[in-house]
């Protein structure tokens, strides 16, 4: 079925009705202590709850009518259809014509027969793979699977990036209270050796197994890592008196120690991998949508199938729910709508995302690679122009870190951030300090940080604490910043899979307003095919003189100082 035309938000009635609701807004002045003393039902009128996880919008800057809105926006421009149609395999990323179907990753095995797609029973072919990589992870788990000489895995290295290497860190990194089998991973992804070079530093090769991760397998920091990662595997195994360097025990080493996961199976088998250690996906999953799939494979080894299948029933929670909810009612698709609101009629440039959890240190970074790469786009998905902007820099650190960092913007800079809260009622490592429990002083301050940025403090406020007039401006607080709590129980496999599921279909929803292939990104593309050519110019002077003036001098700069 083809993909129906980008719609062009900017030309709907329902974009025309918002800039009129917008400006009626903005002339009454908006103000969300008023908001609130008016309507004694607005907090459970936007408070939502979106598989176990609670919401709350009611500090946002939208009213009854703002939601009614921005779910007329999301229909004239085709979030329904769109949503069905990725759900049901079309191929809805057109530039490189391919279903978009990480919702498949999660769907239980009770659905084998019942999504074909390209002639492929995708859920039967999903579970054929979990079920080898749950046998897999439970050998190593378990000590059956041994290194060459005979020693239980200890330490997993993962090498990958972007897709391959962003989520599963992130994960890795929320769910280690989860980690049980005294199994520890390291992520290798740049392809400055510096980062090898640390990550190698003090790892034992007898207990350890390497997971090459590449959608593609041709991606070149990852597969210049392997190559280094595989030599020094052979020469501390050889140096040890483990193996003696020929190319039997080489090869014997190499299937006891690298695994791979990737679409590209063929170039799996090349680079010396037994094809029974790789582990398979497929072009309708995207790099950035791959955690769920085989690219998890450090996930199921450290955290146990179990756990994998709780993070997966997770993500399927939240599937179900933005599949089946009506708009209005969908905080799901409401989020991306408040995104399009907040980027289009208040000029938000950027979204901060601060998980009031340390484990989430990294889910910032991991949404950045899913946000923008997704977003950041230009023309739509049949090549015509985008005539508002897309895209916004979402960026976080947890809190209080961030406090105590770049909150003084989002209180009192001239620009507006929307910010996402994310909080768990319950901590894996409760702990008092003169007897106060920690972990409420830092939920405290989640619900500070929120009520502040909603409610301000006027000159009044300041006054009345005595302060001298000429500073009173500095310690104003205007109030009105948006903001959206999500409060969890507890940081589980299971919440976590919501978590990114909840992103992902954001992500769908403001891509699917702009009219975007959120699914290709060709923008990686250009500074990869650069760097094939410059790189010979370091050394080749016909490569050198062939480069702009700028590139010129910074090699020769770099020629005069390399020692
Ligand atoms: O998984 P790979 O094929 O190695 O790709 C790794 C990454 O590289 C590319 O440049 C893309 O921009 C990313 O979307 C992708 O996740």
């Amino acid at each position: 079925m083809a993909v129906s035309a980008p719609v062009d938000a900017t030309k709907t009635l329902a974009w025309e009705a918002l800039k009129a609701h917008y400006d009626a807004l903005q002339a009454e002045g908006i103000s969300l202590k008023d908001w609130f003393a008016a309507d004694p039902d607005r907090v459970s009128k936007l408070t939502f709850q979106a598989g176990d996880l609670h919401f709350d919008l009611s500090k946002n800057l939208i009213t009854d009518e703002t939601v009614k809105l921005l779910a007329d926006l999301g229909r004239a421009c085709g979030v329904e259809e769109r949503r069905a149609a990725m759900f049901a395999g079309e191929h809805i990323n057109t530039t490189e014509d391919r279903a978009v179907l990480h919702t498949a990753l999660r769907r239980p095995a009770e659905q084998k027969g019942q999504l074909i797609v390209d002639g492929q029973d995708v859920v039967a072919d999903v579970h054929e793979v979990l079920d080898r990589m749950y046998a897999f992870a439970e050998r190593v788990r378990s000590g059956e699977w041994r290194g060459v000489t005979g020693k239980k895995i200890e330490h997993l290295v993962s090498i990958g990036i972007g897709g391959s290497d962003l989520g599963p860190v992130m994960a890795y990194e929320a769910l280690r209270p989860y980690a049980d089998a005294g199994i520890d991973c390291r992520y290798i992804s740049n392809i400055d050796p510096n980062d090898m070079a640390e990550k190698v530093k003090g790892l034992d090769p007898e207990t350890t197994l390497v997971i090459i991760v590449s959608k593609t397998f041709t991606t070149l920091e990852t597969l210049t890592n392997a190559r280094e990662v595989k030599a020094w595997m052979l020469e501390q195994l050889k140096a040890a008196g483990a193996i003696d360097g020929s190319d039997e025990q080489n090869a014997e080493a190499i299937a006891k120690h690298f695994v791979a996961v990737s679409t590209a199976l063929d170039l799996v088998a090349d680079f010396g991998i037994d094809p029974e250690n790789a582990f398979g996906f497929w072009n309708w999953v995207g790099g950035r949508y791959s955690v769920d799939s085989a690219v998890g494979l450090s996930l199921i080894i450290v955290l146990g199938p179990e756990r994998f299948q709780q993070f997966l029933a997770g993500f399927r929670a939240i599937d179900e729910y933005f599949e089946n909810t009506p708009l209005e009612e969908n905080v799901v698709a409401l989020m991306g709508l408040m995104n399009v609101w907040y980027v289009n009629f208040f000029g938000a440039d950027t979204h901060a995302v601060l998980p009031y959890t340390q484990y989430l240190h990294r889910f910032p970074a991991y949404l950045q690679q899913l946000t923008m790469e997704s977003n950041g786009k230009q023309v739509r998905w049949d090549g015509s122009a985008v005539t508002c902007h897309t895209g916004e820099v979402f960026w976080g650190e947890p809190g209080t870190n961030g406090q105590h960092a770049f909150y003084q913007l989002i209180h009192q800079g001239n620009v507006m951030v929307p910010a996402d809260f994310i909080a768990f009622a319950n901590t894996h490592n409760p702990a008092q300090d003169n007897g106060q429990d920690v972990h409420e002083l830092f939920l405290g301050n989640f619900l500070a940080q929120t009520k502040a940025l909603a409610f301000g403090k006027t000159a009044e406020e300041v006054r009345a604490e005595g302060t001298p007039e000429e500073i009173v401006p500095a310690r104003v607080f205007t109030g009105n910043r948006p903001t959206t709590s999500i409060f969890g129980d507890t940081l589980t496999p299971f919440a976590l899979g919501e978590l990114i599921a909840l992103y992902e279909h954001i992500t769908f929803v403001q891509g699917t307003v702009w009219g975007i292939d959120s699914y290709d990104q060709w923008g990686v593309e250009l500074g990869k095919q650069l760097a094939k050519q410059i790189t010979p110019a370091f050394h080749d002077d016909e490569a050198l003189a062939a480069q702009d003036a700028s590139t010129r001098a910074l090699i020769e700069y770099y020629r005069a100082h390399r020692q």
